[in-house]
């Protein structure tokens, strides 16, 4: 995250660490609970990465300093990416993992509320990007969970700061124009949680941009009520 401050202990209890073992293990990218054995993340992170067993899913921890050999983790059962993904800047950059067992709630693991389809033109004004991603475009992955509060943009001013990609329905763009606040490298598959009459949503997945913080290049989510249908067949699927 460009431009964050440290969050605090249960600040986002839906944000998780998806670490990748293999000789060694690290933070590949982030993810969001949505329920006791579903965790919601972005295509891009798990494409040439769908071998469950290299997964480690770390939840209600605030600092990657708190994973070592002892720390508990969740083992992924399953991975089961959108079937029209190819690359995070053409869309259905959305990814779901089934967790082995169940998860036990506390105040510092809990699901973030999915926005119903109904829900995909309500005005968000209290959105934040949160991640232990890069603090610049030249950085490494930060210590203490990251957030940063950035204002949605409209479909039509965002497709006219990336005319080169098609802007469409299924994205949501948030950013400054002045730039400062973003998402970079480690905060991918995140939420972008946004905050509506005392109820927080999982309005965006962190997906792609034009470097990060930069002036005029917001960055680009998964719109996450354009997915609820999907969401909802693969995760009942009996
Ligand atoms: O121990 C380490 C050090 S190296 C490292 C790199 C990455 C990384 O590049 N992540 C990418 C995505 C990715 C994930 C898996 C494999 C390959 C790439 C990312 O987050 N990308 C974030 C994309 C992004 C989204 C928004 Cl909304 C705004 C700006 C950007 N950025 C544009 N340029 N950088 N960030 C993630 C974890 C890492 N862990």
């Amino acid at each position: 995250i460009v431009g964050g401050t440290d969050s605090s202990p249960g600040e986002w209890p839906w944000q998780v660490s998806l670490h990748m073992k293999l000789s060694r293990q690290r933070h590949l990218c982030g993810g969001s609970i949505i329920s006791n054995r579903w965790i919601l993340t972005a295509a891009h992170c798990v494409m040439s990465r769908k071998n469950p067993n290299i997964w480690r899913v770390y939840a209600g921890i605030l600092k990657q300093s708190e994973i070592n050999e002892d720390t508990p983790f969740f083992k992924v059962e399953e991975i089961i990416v959108h079937p029209q993904y190819k690359y995070a800047q053409t869309g259905y950059d959305i990814a779901l993992m089934k967790l082995d067992k169940p998860m036990n709630f506390t105040d510092l693991q809990l699901p973030i509320c999915l926005p119903s389809k109904e829900d995909a033109n309500i005005l968000y004004t209290d959105c934040w990007v949160v991640g232990w991603g890069y603090r610049k475009e030249k950085g490494r992955v930060e210590d203490i969970l990251q957030k940063a509060t950035v204002p949605l943009m409209s479909k039509e001013e965002c497709q006219a700061r990336y005319r080169r990609r098609r802007i469409g329905d299924k994205v949501i763009c948030a950013g400054y124009d002045a730039g400062g606040r973003d998402a970079c490298k480690g905060d991918s598959g995140g939420p972008l949680s946004c905050r509506h009459e005392e109820v927080w949503y999982l309005v965006g997945i962190t997906s792609w941009g034009e470097g990060c913080a930069r002036p005029r290049q917001p960055g680009v989510y998964t719109n996450v009520a354009e997915y609820s249908d999907w969401i909802l067949e693969k995760t009942s699927e009996l």
